[in-house]
């Protein structure tokens, strides 16, 4: 049986899994799943090269919930996978202070994240449940956490502090910035796919159920759109992105809304979602013939091209833009509504190729490269856990 990593990337309404084997110092994706739908339409479905291994839809009370969820996943992997897993990595969305690399997971480790849930409520709970499972079946089979927050870790004071009184930085309150291991994986992929630009001022749009951007350079980052919380800046799916936090205290305060009720509108009521009243999917968004679809789309592009500009500012100028996620890779509509709004900047596209998903999407002869490049944040998470747990010799 050959030797494997197993990553878990797990969301709040889905969990992504893949197995890599291990091949010499190369990371081999053998079989890719996910298990989606979860408490609504759940539905585990795997491959092995492009070979479907399971499409298996649960009833809503079978899978009602994201342990139900990851204990679905395990025993489906126990069952059908033939390696000899070596670790697991796991996406864990909030990292704090504490860590700005990928660590060995332990009990102490595993307290110390859990003091993170409230600072990332959709994600972090269901981050460290597979964890905490996967210690109880196997102990010393190795875990590795790998931070969302990490690869910002890094961030000038300009882009870390809100302008809030000095303590709170100092206590943690600082724009730690997501979507890293997303990030770091795009910023890598350019040194294969444009080398002339893996090196520059990048803008990348991580867009996404969540979704943020992020100023890169050097292969570093300099500036995020989330912040202190993964509710910071463009608007999501449901999540509202950046407010006048006035508004929060009028819901507090005047409309006698309890914090735990804002922060479920917030999280889950906005967005997308909240703008449209119909939903928080863009391809039903797009589908839409309803004026209110098309103006959620629109105020979505237009927070997106606003924060490129505001990006270029961190970076002063811009080498490329680059796409990502469910959205930035597949939707040639929202990529030409962005770019559209930054037409004044010399910006625009060229359609064949942006219909077409295309690496270069820029129009002919542009100043500034245009891309869309797939993420891949589970290989992101194999990589760093094959480094905590076979360093290089
Ligand atoms: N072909 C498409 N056209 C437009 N939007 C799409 C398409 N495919 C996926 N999406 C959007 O991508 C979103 C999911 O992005 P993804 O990066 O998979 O999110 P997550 O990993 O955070 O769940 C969906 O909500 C959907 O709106
Ligand atoms: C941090 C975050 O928003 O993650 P996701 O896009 O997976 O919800
Ligand atoms: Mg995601």
């Amino acid at each position: 049986m050959s030797d494997a990593i197993l990553v878990i990337n797990a969301g709040s309404s889905s969990i992504k899994f893949k197995l890599f084997r291990l091949v010499g110092e190369d990371l081999d994706l053998a079989i890719g799943g996910k298990l989606d739908g979860i408490g609504v339409r759940p539905r585990l479905t795997a491959r092995e090269q492009g070979k479907v291994l399971i499409d298996h839809a649960f009833g809503t009370e079978e899978v009602p919930d994201t342990h139900a969820a990851q204990v679905a996943i395990g025993n489906w992997l126990a069952q059908t996978v033939e390696a000899n897993i070596v670790a697991v990595g796991h996406r864990v969305v909030h990292g704090g202070l504490d860590y700005s690399k990928p660590v060995l997971v332990d009990d102490a480790v595993l307290d110390k994240l859990a003091s993170f849930i409230p600072l990332a409520p959709l994600h972090q709970l269901g981050n460290l449940d597979p964890i905490r499972e996967i210690r109880k079946r196997s102990p010393d089979l190795p875990q590795v956490a790998c931070f969302d927050t990490a690869f910002h870790r890094g961030h000038p004071e300009f882009a870390d502090r809100f302008p809030l009184p000095r303590f709170l930085y100092d206590e943690g309150v600082r724009r730690y910035g997501f979507h890293g291991l997303s990030y770091e994986y795009v910023s890598g992929a350019l040194k294969t796919l444009a080398p002339e630009l893996a090196d520059k001022r990048l803008v990348v749009a991580h867009l996404g159920s969540g979704a943020s951007l992020c100023a890169i350079e050097g292969g570093r980052s300099i500036e995020s759109t989330m912040g202190f919380t993964a509710l910071d800046g463009i608007p999501m799916g449901t999540r509202s992105g950046s407010l006048d936090p006035g508004v929060v205290l009028h819901l507090i305060e005047e409309k006698g809304m309890s914090p735990a009720e804002v922060g479920h509108m917030l999280y889950r009521d906005s967005g997308l979602a909240g703008l449209s009243g119909i939903s928080n999917d863009v391809r039903e968004l797009l589908a839409s013939p309803a004026p209110e679809a098309a103006f959620a789309i629109d105020f979505f592009c237009r927070r997106v091209a606003q924060s490129i500009a505001s990006l270029a500012v961190s970076l002063g100028g811009v080498d490329a833009i680059v796409f990502t996620a469910g959205i930035g890779e597949n939707a040639p509509a929202i990529r030409q509504k962005v770019i559209a709004g930054l037409a004044w900047a010399g910006l625009g596209l060229d359609p064949n190729a942006n219909d077409d998903n295309a690496l270069h999407i820029e129009a002919p002869g542009s100043r500034i490269a245009i891309l869309v490049v797939p993420t891949d944040e589970e290989k992101m998470i194999a990589r760093h856990t094959m480094r905590l747990v076979r360093p290089p010799t």
